[in-house]
């Protein structure tokens, strides 16, 4: 797990006060990184364009040339001139090793966009848009330094965006990079240290990027155990009953010593899991929402889910129901919560009676979380998208591993599925949102036939497969 912050300069500015160190020695590493990674990437020799704005992301940019020239052939680009002190001291030694300053922007083995980054702070004009729009055209391979050009504050995009194969980003990782409309801009994300380490560099934060390695799968490590050891989720299963199977097949898997649909009618569900018109009286977790429509009695859900104590997942068709979200109320209760932004639209016009579209929240969906969560600290809430965001009691961790093979029906019931697994498994409702999040993404990325192809069942196929601690 790795901090997150909103912004580095005061990181920097620590840098300077507390170890002593000055701009251009954190500019030299900055650009040191994007230089170790274009040394292991590219042969000498290969060419690199290197375009460079005004403000000190421009700067790494003109370092960079200096530290690659000689070896590499090397074409800096300042389109809007030099203007800081800095700026003009560092082209200076650029151009004292020998670099040469290019008007004209052609392809490249490597195009580096230094135009703007963490400074960015209004809409690029239209010199600076045809300048990202030209160097999206090329075919070399797309490094952006920091922030791609274009992704402005809290990683909105603007009307025109560099779309970076790799972000080689400074110090530390920036909410900027992990907006869901920025994903497709920002590539893989590589962090550089700024001649500090990291531990030296980063100060506290409450917002984490999980890692593959934070996986813990459920364990049967105990030999006495039987499956009263492991809990029993109990799924509601409404009118699109495939849902509910999907959920309660996902929970077996996922280690719950019994699963058992909660049916109005009789279905028939698969061998391994069981059915009942009530939630049995050993349930440990419930989770309900899930292809639920209109399907029981406002009676029934007061007795068997409003009145329970249990640990509770509500998802789907719950955000539209009023009386379920009473339940959010509920302050001694384990519960979490799965929206995507249209069910969180929902939701909250429920909640607060504040009207928020989709795309509003898919525009602030960092602030989005940071509301509902000042409202409703004790309830873990997982907003789904292109990176799922979880928060609960003031800590929002970000998964962003997730990719478009996910873009199907039945993945969200998979979630649910497998997060009332855990809570039925005695996990605390956060750490069964992270954990299930982490093994839906990593299940999924296990799955190698065609991206469109994947089904709800091949992620749980995919569950026996994971590796964790
Ligand atoms: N200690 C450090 O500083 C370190 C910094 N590092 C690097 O520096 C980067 C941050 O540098 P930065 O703060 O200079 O921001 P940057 O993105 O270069 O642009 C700001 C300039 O752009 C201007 N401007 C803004 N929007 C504009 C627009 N739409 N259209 C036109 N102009 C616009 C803005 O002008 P102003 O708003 O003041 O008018 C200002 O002049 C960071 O991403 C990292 O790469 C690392 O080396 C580590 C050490
Ligand atoms: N492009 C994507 N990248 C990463 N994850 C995705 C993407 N599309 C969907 N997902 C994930 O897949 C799941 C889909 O959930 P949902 O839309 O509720 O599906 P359903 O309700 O149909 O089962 C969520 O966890 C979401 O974060």
């Amino acid at each position: 797990m790795q901090k997150v912050f909103k912004s580095c300069y005061e990181l920097d500015r620590r840098c300077y006060e507390r170890y002593g160190l000055t701009e251009d020695i954190l500019m030299e590493h900055a650009a040191g990184g994007m230089a170790a990674y274009i040394q292991e990437h590219f042969e000498a020799g290969s060419s690199v364009l290197i375009v460079s704005g005004v403000g000190n992301n421009g700067v790494d940019g003109i370092v960079l040339a200096r530290q690659l020239h000689g070896s590499y052939d090397i074409r800096l680009a300042v389109p809007f001139g030099v203007k800081s002190e800095m700026a003009k001291l560092q082209l200076q030694r650029a151009q004292a090793a020998g670099v040469y300053l290019t008007e004209e922007m052609q392809d490249a083995d490597v195009i580096v966009d230094a135009v703007f980054g963490a400074g960015l702070s209004r809409e690029i004009d239209e010199k600076t848009q045809f300048i990202v729009h030209r160097l999206n055209s090329f075919r070399g391979h797309r490094i952006a330094c920091d922030i791609p050009t274009g992704l402005g504050e809290e990683g909105r995009l603007m009307p025109m965006a560099f779309k970076a194969d790799v972000t080689v980003t400074m110090g530390a990782y920036k909410e900027a990079l992990y907006l869901d409309e920025g994903k497709d801009y920002v590539g893989k994300i590589i962090r550089v240290d700024l001649g500090v380490s990291t531990v030296q560099y980063e100060t506290g934060s409450c917002t984490f990027l999980l890692e593959e390695s934070d996986l813990k799968l459920p364990s049967r490590r105990v030999e006495t155990a039987h499956k009263g050891t492991f809990g029993h989720a109990a799924v509601f299963c409404g009118e699109k009953e495939g849902a509910g199977i999907i959920a309660g097949t996902a929970a077996s898997r996922f280690g719950a010593g019994l699963t058992t649909l909660v049916v109005h009618e009789k279905i028939s569900p698969p061998p391994y899991l069981m059915h009942s018109t009530v939630v049995p009286g050993t349930a440990s977790a419930i989770a309900v929402g899930m292809g639920l429509g209109e399907h029981f009695e406002q009676e029934f859900l007061q007795q068997y889910l409003i009145d329970s104590h249990l640990p509770v997942v509500l998802d789907a068709d719950s955000f539209h129901h009023s009386e379920i979200l009473l339940i959010l109320k509920q302050k001694e209760r384990d519960i979490v919560v799965t929206p995507h932004p249209k069910e969180f639209s929902a939701m909250w016009e429920h909640l607060t009676g504040e009207c928020l579209s989709v795309e509003e929240i898919q525009k602030n969906r960092f602030e989005t979380v940071r509301r509902f969560n000042a409202c409703y600290p004790h309830v873990t809430l997982l907003l789904k998208g292109a990176n799922m965001l979880i928060m609960q009691e003031e800590r929002l961790y970000i998964n962003p591993m997730g990719n478009a093979k996910l873009s199907k029906g039945g993945s969200g019931d998979v979630l649910s599925g497998l997060i009332v697994s855990l809570l039925a498994q005695g996990y605390p409702g956060v750490e069964a949102a992270i954990q299930a999040s982490l093994a839906l993404v990593l299940s999924a990325g296990k799955y190698e036939g065609a991206s469109y192809a994947m089904l709800p069942t091949d992620i749980i196929e995919g569950l026996p497969l994971l590796e964790g601690s």
